[in-house]
């Protein structure tokens, strides 16, 4: 095999781009709508070619991604659209590129990389870990949905899907203030990830239905964006989104959402595990979690950065040892020092040194983005073998430290 070559893919060859990338998904050609929907997406990213002469047989592109992390944000690359011709499989062009992703990442000041699987085989070995997670609940909506809160009375109202951004953008920024996870959206992503027309995997669903909650003229006090469709004995309800200001709003968009008629179920993909509807809903029978699926993977390619970057629920002095094989400069002992100083109640900014002392911890970079957004505590890491406990008490420690107040969540699937 000629050497590779890994460099940008310039927009004159994004049509090549999208021909590997169909080819490689098996696809067929998609209708035209959604090949400009594709194009579109790529201009937007940061593109990664690899090229052997002339020849493209390896792409990964990167959204430029604000992540939130407890108490803040940082930039993140949303790594998607990875292709390797299969031609040239197993010879290390997805390596290759990820390299050169790392690399970029390091120039754009991007502490943080993130994606979304195909295969959960895949991307361990380069530092990646699943950081948030989901349930997919379904709701028998034959009968109507029993609740043990009283759900708030003021209008649903069915608004226009191009009216949405402006109506619950406010409403979803608040809802992603509370959650590591998830990406800030522009309008541009609104329209390309949220309310597109087709949805992404089913061609049998509707065009997205936006409902929200609230007075005429005031701030939505919650909506759902949801399709319906595709189910074999009656149509399914598939909710997207569902967000609200307080558990009577959410309660009274499920209600909805289950008296909608010739609905037999409701299925929503994506909720956090710690959704109120599952305490609040009487009939446990009737809304059942049907799997749980590792949603965002992450990757520290700062770690102290990304240390830094968030903010800490507990004091807390420790020394880290962290081993990275991908990134070897990412590797190395940093003692993290998180004072008593605060931001109004948001948590403790940390400061992060690199430090010759004898670590309290030893992990991989794997496993730091797994306890990075406060989804798996340290000490289950522990049990299970993939951290080392050099001092007692100290992985109790980072993990009270580490811990939020709602689990990470994430809705935005790239
Ligand atoms: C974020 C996203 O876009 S997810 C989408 C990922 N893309 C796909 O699934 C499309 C179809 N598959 C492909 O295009 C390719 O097979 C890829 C991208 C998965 C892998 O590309 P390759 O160039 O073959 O990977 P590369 O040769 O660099 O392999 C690196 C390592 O990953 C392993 N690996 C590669 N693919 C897989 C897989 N599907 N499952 C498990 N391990 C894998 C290789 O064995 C190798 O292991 P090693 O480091 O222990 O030697």
């Amino acid at each position: 095999m000629t050497a590779l070559d890994y460099r940008s893919i310039p927009d004159t060859e994004l049509e090549r781009a999208l021909d590997l990338h169909y080819l490689v998904f098996l696809d067929k050609e998609p209708d035209g709508d959604t090949r400009k929907l594709h194009r579109e997406i790529l201009e937007h990213c940061d593109r990664i070619g690899a090229y052997e002469g002339d020849d493209l047989v390896g792409l990964l592109a990167a959204h430029p991604l604000s992540l939130s992390v407890p108490g803040g944000e940082l930039p993140c690359a949303g790594v998607t659209f990875v292709s390797v011709a299969p031609t040239h499989r197993r010879r290390g062009v997805l390596s290759g590129m990820i390299a050169e992703l790392y690399r970029r990442c390091a120039g754009a000041g991007q502490p943080l990389a993130a994606l979304w699987v195909s295969e959960a085989g895949i991307y361990g070995r380069f530092g990646f870990e699943p950081a948030t997670r989901s349930y997919t609940v379904e709701i028998d909506a034959e009968q109507p949905l029993r609740l043990r809160i009283d759900p708030d009375e003021r209008p649903l109202r069915l608004v226009p899907p191009a009216d949405a951004p402006a109506l619950i953008g406010a409403r979803h920024a608040a809802a992603r203030a509370g959650r590591g996870g998830r990406v800030a959206r522009d309008d541009f992503w609104w329209r390309t990830h949220i309310l597109r027309e087709e949805d992404d995997g089913d061609d049998d669903l509707t065009p997205v239905r936006v409902v929200t909650l609230g007075e005429r003229g005031a701030e939505p006090a919650g909506y759902v964006c949801y399709r319906t469709g595709g189910g074999e004995d009656g149509s399914v309800v598939h909710v997207g989104e569902l967000e609200a200001e307080s558990p009577a709003v959410a309660a009274a968009l499920w209600r909805y959402l289950a008296s909608i008629d010739l609905a037999r179920k409701v299925r929503a993909w994506g909720r956090p595990l710690d959704d109120p509807l599952l305490r609040f809903a009487a009939d446990r029978d009737q809304v059942e979690i049907v799997q749980e699926f590792p949603a965002l993977w992450l990757r520290l390619v700062d770690v102290p950065a990304a240390l830094a970057g968030r903010l800490w629920s507990e004091p807390v002095d420790l020394v880290l040892e962290v081993t990275d094989d991908r990134l070897p400069a990412n590797a190395g002992r940093y003692r993290l020092t998180v004072g008593p100083g605060g931001h109004g109640g948001g948590g403790h900014p940390a400061e992060v040194v690199p430090s010759d002392d004898a670590p309290d911890l030893t992990l991989d970079v794997r496993e730091l983005a797994a306890g990075y957004l406060g989804d798996i505590g340290v000490r289950e890491l522990v049990r299970a073998g993939l951290v080392t406990e050099h001092t007692p008490g100290a992985a109790e420690r980072f993990e009270r430290a580490a811990r939020t107040e709602l689990l990470p969540h994430t809705t935005d699937e790239f």
